[in-house]
């Protein structure tokens, strides 16, 4: 059931109308970057064929109770009906994948957005997609949230696309739809995804990022870009600055990551956006579940407004399963003493790179300079990989980006930079070297394996022992980890016994001392440090991992700190908690039957 004619109106009017069109007026493509980059990474990961024929009926809809609270808070009465009919209406397509039996063609789309969608592989619609589009396409506010790896992209992007084509939009019309990301490397991939989207359609899409140059992008702004992909800065830069930015008629602002944009201290930028762009849009929020932040947003993006608070949709496909992360996606920690870290991430790399079939690996560190530094050190001993982190230009951001997205084998060494949203095909490991601030970002992080439908991708987490109970705050996000021993056999016993197996002598440099002074003051400032034994840190072992046989006088200006966590310690005395190596998730109750399995 496809709408055709490029004409065809919505079925709820259009919240601002806008001018008929132009005949012969169209920009193709508005892009604005120069850096052609970005087209090289177009479609790799939608090529996702095999949907599953199976019909499974779901699990009828537990933890009602959850949700209940969520609406409560902000006022969902609409979005609770309505989410109980979709959800008795949609049934699961395939056992363990996230396919529905709901297929692309019972959609009302244009068959501009049909054929493309065709194109991309797609048949069957996700359980988000299938639940949130109906809704948005109706012109709703919704607020949705789904796992990572569920979807999403093409949830807000199809009826955001149809949206336009439906109202007719021309460059002369200026902007209708703005999708907001928290990163420039999603920014850039959204903007792939919706431009293949649009292939058949006349109405123009680009992008805004910062780091690039502002310049041209005003220039495309200008000529009439109708869907823009934005990261929240510099989209307030062009709201302010660029003269010919047309946007009083914008139609639907999309803020994907909507947690991310709260935690990234975009709040007042968002403010300044909500005041500049016209009140009567719609307004969509999308993000990953088991998070109290998306509510706080709902909330601080209508703030007083009940009308809007009240008729805003909730679709959660993901509140009532337990497990925040995905059916195949393995996951497991191991607990290494500092000194020994970088020789068993340097021995596990060099066992995958020494496999026939490719592997595809993304390392977590917790700072910049950790990046650099280890991306220095492993390209010296021999193990190519890619670094992405805050600190690198722009440009050579998205090249590296776009480079990993199209090998079949390889490295990348990132910050959270890379954490959301990313769709990187078919990443088959997660190391995180360094912790995650928190259960939401470990989530996150994971998520950029075992995705889309039967995704598989296993998660490997690096702990000191000082760092152990993070595992209970992982357990109450109900994230459950086993432990995996390393055999020592694989690991070189010291930093010297490295050198000796790669033949070489490096140097120590400016970045080891930036890398480890870095490391210290993550492991100082980090939101969960309450819960890591920070002040057992021996600070030797640790300069050991940096390639130091003593630790180098760094200056890291943390008296205030350190007598914080001095006076922690007196409170925390003792190992009341009884964390240990042999029991990683401290004492249990007497109820508590949880399996930890051990190697
Ligand atoms: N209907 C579909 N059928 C098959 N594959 C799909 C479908 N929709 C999306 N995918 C695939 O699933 C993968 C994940 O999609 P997407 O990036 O939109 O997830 P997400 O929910 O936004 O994840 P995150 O929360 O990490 O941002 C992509 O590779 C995409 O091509």
């Amino acid at each position: 059931m496809y709408l055709s004619g490029p004409c065809s109106h919505l079925a709820q009017p259009l919240k601002n109308p806008v001018a008929p069109p132009e005949s012969g007026e169209s920009i193709h493509d508005a892009t604005c970057d120069g850096d052609g980059d970005e087209e090289k990474g177009k479609g790799e990961g939608n090529g996702r064929e095999g949907m599953g024929k199976e019909k499974k009926k779901d699990e009828k809809e537990k933890g009602k109770g959850k949700r209940k609270r969520k609406e409560d808070e902000i006022g969902m009465e609409q979005g609770k009906n309505e989410n109980k009919e979709e959800e008795e209406k949609v049934n699961k397509g395939n056992a363990g994948g996230i396919l529905t039996n709901k297929t692309f063609s019972e959609l009302y789309i244009s068959e501009f957005t049909a054929k493309a969608i065709t194109e991309m592989n797609y048949t069957h619609l996700t359980e988000i997609q299938a639940r949130s589009i109906p809704h948005l396409m109706l012109g709703s506010d919704v607020l949705g949230s789904a796992k990572t790896g569920s979807g999403k992209t093409l949830a807000f992007l199809i009826p955001a696309i149809e949206l336009l084509h439906k109202a007719c939009f021309t460059p002369r019309n200026g902007t209708g739809v703005i999708v907001v990301c928290p990163t420039r490397e999603l920014a850039i991939q959204t903007h792939n995804v919706a431009k293949e989207l649009m292939k058949y359609h006349s109405q123009t899409i680009g992008y805004v990022i910062g780091g690039t140059n502002i310049r041209n992008e005003a220039n495309q702004i200008v000529k009439g870009i109708n869907l823009l992909v934005a990261t929240p800065g510099r989209l307030l830069d062009h709201l302010r600055s660029t003269s010919g930015f047309h946007y009083k008629r914008l139609q639907c602002l999309i803020i994907d990551e909507a947690d991310r944009i709260l935690e990234q201290n975009f709040e007042e930028d968002m403010k300044q956006i909500f005041k500049r762009l016209p009140s009567d849009r719609q307004t969509v929020l999308f993000s990953a579940p088991q998070t109290q932040k998306v509510v706080d947003f709902a909330n601080f993006t209508f703030g007083q407004n009940e009308e809007r608070q009240r008729k805003l949709v909730y679709v959660g496909v993901d509140d009532s399963k337990l497990k925040p992360t995905v059916e195949g996606l393995q996951q497991g920690y191991c607990v290494i003493p500092s000194e020994k870290r970088f020789l068993v991430l340097y021995a596990f790399l060099r066992r995958m790179q020494l496999r026939e079939q490719g592997v595809k690996i993304m390392v977590f560190f917790s700072s910049c300079s950790s990046v650099k530094f280890h991306a220095e050190l492993l390209n010296f001993f021999g193990i190519e990989c890619y670094d992405i982190h805050g600190q690198l230009k722009q440009q050579k951001r998205t090249s590296t980006f776009f480079r990993f997205l199209k090998e079949k084998r390889g490295i990348l060494l990132c910050t959270n930079v890379a954490a959301r949203g990313l769709d990187i095909p078919d990443v088959d490991y997660i190391v995180q070297y360094d912790p995650p601030d928190d259960p939401k970002d470990y989530i996150h992080r994971v998520g950029r394996t075992a995705r889309g439908d039967e995704g598989k991708g296993s998660a490997l987490l690096f702990l000191l022992p000082e760092e152990l109970k993070l595992l209970i705050y992982l357990q109450a996000a109900n994230i459950s980890l086993t432990q995996y021993v390393f055999s020592e056999k694989h690991v070189p016993k010291s930093q010297s016994q490295l050198e000796n197996i790669v033949g070489g002598n490096y140097f120590l440099n400016q970045s080891a001392k930036e890398a480890y002074r870095s490391y210290l003051l993550a492991y100082n400032s980090h939101s969960m440090k309450d819960i890591f034994d920070v002040h057992q840190l021996d600070l030797t072992k640790v300069a050991a991992s940096f390639c130091f046989k003593n630790p180098p006088k760094v200056n890291l200006d943390l008296e205030s700190g350190a007598s914080k966590h001095r006076k922690m310690r007196k409170v925390d005395s003792g190992k009341k908690h009884g964390i240990g190596p042999s029991n990683p998730y401290g004492r249990r109750a007497r109820s508590d039957s949880r399996q930890v399995a051990r190697f």
